[in-house]
């Protein structure tokens, strides 16, 4: 579904990722994991079109879109759900909703949220008339998490979706994620710090040091000490 050829990307006063490769399957969950600083959000970025290509190709069903705009990338179906989550505080739930579906064609924006959205999140179905700043942290990732799935992704980018959110909802997003696999056919990029959450919710792992990847493998028990051993280096 996305396949990622020897990628350089960064800002401009800094080259961040190296000659990284990798690759994701239709149905699939693939974590990112890595110390703080290695380069996870410069690649949620650089696969959502929000930083530039400098070489190397970022194919999607089997189409380049490294040369896209963000919401060329957003029609093609990937949707990106930021580290910090970006709620608009002012706006309404439902306002903050709708947005998510601003980079589609007209006749594509719905002007409701659908049941099934709602369904997933039942506390936003409460909370459609409230403030996005009178949501909690908790409430906020679930809303950013509704907002993407409003421009109906194949392909859904998930920045540290657990960071700062408390047990109960971090259980309720692992389900969400592996609801949106197995009944939406979704595939899911998860940067994620924390092992137990990758080896429960993750099918594959890629560990990223200095901008490229350094070792690769199956979400499972046995394979969490060679993680593990990458990520203290
Ligand atoms: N806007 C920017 N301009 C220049 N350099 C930046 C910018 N944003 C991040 N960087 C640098 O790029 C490198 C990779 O940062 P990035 O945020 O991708 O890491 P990360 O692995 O996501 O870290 P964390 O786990 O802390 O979120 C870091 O050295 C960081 O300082």
């Amino acid at each position: 579904m996305l396949t990622i050829n020897h990628l350089e990307t960064g800002y401009k006063s800094s080259t961040v990722l190296r000659d990284l490769s990798l690759k994701i399957k239709e149905h699939q969950v693939v974590a990112i994991v890595g110390r703080n600083g290695v380069g996870k959000t410069t690649l949620m970025k650089s696969i959502i079109g929000l930083l530039p290509t400098f070489s190397g190709e970022i194919a999607y069903q089997n189409q380049s879109i490294h040369h896209m705009r963000p919401d060329q990338r957003v029609r093609q179906g990937i949707a990106f759900v930021p580290q910090g989550r970006e709620i608009f505080s002012n706006l309404s739930v439902l306002d903050n909703l709708l947005l998510g579906n601003e980079a589609l064609p007209k006749n594509k924006r719905s002007k409701k949220v659908s049941e099934e959205i709602l369904s997933l999140f039942p506390i936003l179905k409460e909370m459609l008339s409230r403030k996005g700043g009178d949501l909690s942290g908790g409430q906020q990732q679930q809303l950013a998490i509704a907002r993407a799935l409003m421009s109906n992704p194949k392909l859904l980018l998930l920045d540290e979706p657990m960071e700062g959110i408390q047990p109960s909802i971090v259980k309720l997003i692992q389900s969400v994620i592996k609801q949106l696999v197995k009944e939406k056919g979704i595939s899911i990029i998860l940067v994620e710090h924390n092992l137990d959450t990758v080896i429960d919710c993750a099918d594959y792992v890629y560990v990223i040091d200095r901008g490229t990847v350094i070792t690769e493998g199956e979400a499972t028990e046995e394979n969490r000490k060679t993680f593990e051993r990458h990520l203290v280096i």
